[in-house]
């Protein structure tokens, strides 16, 4: 079932003169489109206004040809499911509806007018420990509450971390999620020694992109090198290392090249700024763990020292986003 389906309803008289309801589709006649926002490999985000409510949307655009000729049909699909299954977090980019013509696919959905989290970190170059705690604990809550519904995002990175006007965070672009065909299955992470002997579960199969997606070089989990499946805690390593990312204004694993970055990575081979704050370099220290299942879980993280007096859930999406200033 399309959730995109019928949204808005238009009064009609029937045959015998009785007034009813009618459901109405939306469609590119609704909305005046406006600027480019984003552009993705297969995909283009609009601005876009509703032409009868006036409201203010982000229009993603994907071309069928394009995605049928790149063969992305199934990674479409994924994000849709993806964004449907992920309905209501103030930390996730809502999708409302969406709607076809003959040449392309429309996806209506929260308008992010802070644009990506990368290019605010850019205009300052760091963020101070404040500012990195707002921001990594609406990460950590959107993460939470992904996991919670079976959703593993697998390319968390900061151009992946949007804002809206209050500079709350809105992650995206869940093309490359992997759906847990059991939500709530305690997710066992695969031990980086025994990969010979991992068995494939049921996912895994299902996910057949399993074995050829790897997500952005600086932010991939060394599972994801090594034995090539994501688990729920390869989001935390990411997290990891966009937590360092505010703070050095940097990713901790970058090198001259892909190949290089992932030996990097599979070494564990990153060292501190000096000045890095000793908590955070703590939770850091205890994201960037080889072996997944020795990871921080969200709860740990949590409680940890450097998230110390934050708060999390409802309150934390009230609070005002702190002035944003670079760390010392
Ligand atoms: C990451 C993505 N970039 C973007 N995706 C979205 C934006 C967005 C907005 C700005 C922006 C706004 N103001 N200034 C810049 C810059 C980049 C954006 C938005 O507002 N709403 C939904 C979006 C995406 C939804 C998608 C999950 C379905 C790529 C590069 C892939 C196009």
């Amino acid at each position: 079932k399309d959730r995109g389906a019928a949204v808005s309803m238009r009064k009609e008289v029937d045959a015998n003169g009785k007034t009813i309801m009618r459901p109405v589709k939306k469609g590119v006649r609704d909305f005046s489109f406006g600027r480019v926002l984003g552009e993705g490999s297969y995909s283009t985000v609009y601005f876009a206004t509703d032409r009868q409510t006036l409201k203010e949307y982000a229009i993603k655009v994907l071309e069928k040809k394009h995605i049928i000729k790149e063969r992305k049909i199934k990674y479409v699909n994924i994000e849709k499911d993806t964004l449907n299954r992920l309905t209501e977090h103030p930390g996730i980019v809502r999708l409302y509806y969406t709607f076809q013509d003959e040449n392309s696919l429309y996806y209506v959905l929260d308008l992010c007018n802070g644009g990506e989290l990368l290019g605010v970190l850019k205009k300052t170059g760091t963020f101070d420990e404040e500012c990195t705690r707002f921001f990594g604990a609406q990460i950590l809550d959107a993460i939470e509450y992904m996991h919670s519904r079976g959703v593993i995002h697998r390319d968390l990175k900061p151009e992946n971390v949007l804002l809206d006007d209050q500079l709350h965070v809105k992650i995206t672009d869940f093309g490359t999620a992997r759906l847990l065909s059991d939500p709530r299955a305690p997710q066992a992470p695969p031990r980086i020694e025994d990969t010979g002997t991992s068995s494939r579960s049921k996912d895994q199969d299902d996910d057949s992109r399993a074995a050829s997606f790897v997500g952005t070089a600086e932010y991939v989990s060394p599972e994801l090198l090594t034995n090539k499946n994501a688990c729920k805690a390869s989001d935390l390593w990411a997290f990891g290392c966009i937590i360092y990312q505010l703070l050095a204004g940097r990713p901790p694993f970058k090198a001259g090249s892909e190949y290089l970055t992932f030996q990097k990575i599979v070494n564990l081979d990153y060292e501190f700024p000096m000045g890095f704050p000793s908590a955070a370099r703590d939770l850091v220290e205890r994201c960037l763990v080889l072996d997944p299942a020795r990871r921080l879980t969200i709860e740990h993280i949590k409680n940890h020292e450097f998230f110390d007096g934050q708060q999390f859930g409802k309150a934390l999406w009230r609070t005002k986003a702190p002035r944003l200033r670079p760390y010392a």
